[in-house]
């Protein structure tokens, strides 16, 4: 496929996704959802692919949902279309998303980060739902995501006010996983990534799986499908190979079975 707004590439056994609208620090529109999800699409169902890099450039991640592409939008338009509920097929992605954030993350494009597996950020981003100072809220999962990964004080006081938090705020509220420097960022995520494409692809995505399980359900229901899962793993070849090669002092050589 031909992508225009996005870059896509391969890097080993790792995706990487670049968001390419500099000229609208890269806000999301239709045409951006579509690309995005044919690509993450593709290395879900690439056996080559073990992970998933997700970023923009040094000046933004992506600053929003496209204003321009909203703004004449009416309730019947969005209604009947369900705006934005194609970004559910983005989260069912199966292998692990990294995204990696430099610059502003704003609005939905704090969302789009939140629904990636977790956040390395650049030491010059900026994370924010000002969706308010447009008159709206966030619609893909701002006051939901948001609230359940920083908190409630921290989520209402950035989705009324609109401010914004800097990479060190995010890290310490527990949104992003760490901070590096900007110019290294791509690298640390690229390296993340490729560490998680070594292990065995079903544990991984049972290790996914069960983590974002964590938020959908009550602890004593987590515990058990965790409990399950890890069970489930004693038939998986991968499990055999991981420990006969720590028992014998060698590198396991998983297969994904
Ligand atoms: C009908 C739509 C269908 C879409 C389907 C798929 C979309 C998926 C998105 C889902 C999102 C869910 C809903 C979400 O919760 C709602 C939002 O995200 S609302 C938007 C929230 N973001 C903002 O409010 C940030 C707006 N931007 C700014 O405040 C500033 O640009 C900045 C980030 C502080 C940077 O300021 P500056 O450095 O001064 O740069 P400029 O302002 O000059 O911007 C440069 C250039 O980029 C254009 N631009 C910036 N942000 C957006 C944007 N969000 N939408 C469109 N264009 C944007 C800006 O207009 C400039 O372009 P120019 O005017 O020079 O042509």
């Amino acid at each position: 496929m031909a992508y225009e707004n996005i870059i896509v590439e391969t890097r080993g056994k790792v995706g990487l996704i670049t968001l390419n609208r500099p000229q609208a620090l890269n806000a999301l529109n239709s045409a951006v959802l579509g690309e995005l999800l044919v690509a993450t699409r593709a290395f879900d169902a690439d056996d080559n692919i073990g992970a998933i890099v997700l970023t923009g450039s040094e000046k933004a991640f992506a600053a929003g949902a496209d204003i321009k592409e909203m703004q004449t939008k009416t309730y019947v338009d969005v209604y009947l279309g369900d705006l934005f509920s194609g970004w559910e097929d983005f989260t069912r992605t199966r292998k692990p998303i990294i995204a990696a954030v430099a610059g502003y993350a704003l609005g939905g494009g704090c969302e789009l980060a939140m629904m990636c597996d977790f956040i390395i950020a650049g030491d010059n981003a900026k994370f924010g739902q000002p969706e308010i100072t447009l008159g709206v809220m966030p619609g893909m999962g701002g006051s939901q995501r948001l609230t359940r990964f920083v908190g409630k004080s921290k989520a209402m006081d950035m989705c009324l006010t609109g401010r914004m938090m800097d990479a060190e705020e995010a890290e310490r509220a527990g949104l992003v996983s760490r901070i590096v420097p900007v110019g290294e960022l791509v690298g640390e995520a690229l390296k993340a990534a490729a560490k998680i494409a070594d292990f065995s692809l079903p544990s991984v995505i049972m290790n996914k799986e069960a983590i974002n399980r964590s938020y959908e359900v009550t602890l004593a229901e987590g515990l058990r499908f965790e409990r399950r899962v890890f069970q489930s793993m004693f038939a998986l070849e991968d499990q055999k190979e991981g420990m006969s090669a720590f028992v014998e002092k060698r590198k396991p050589e998983f297969r994904n079975r």
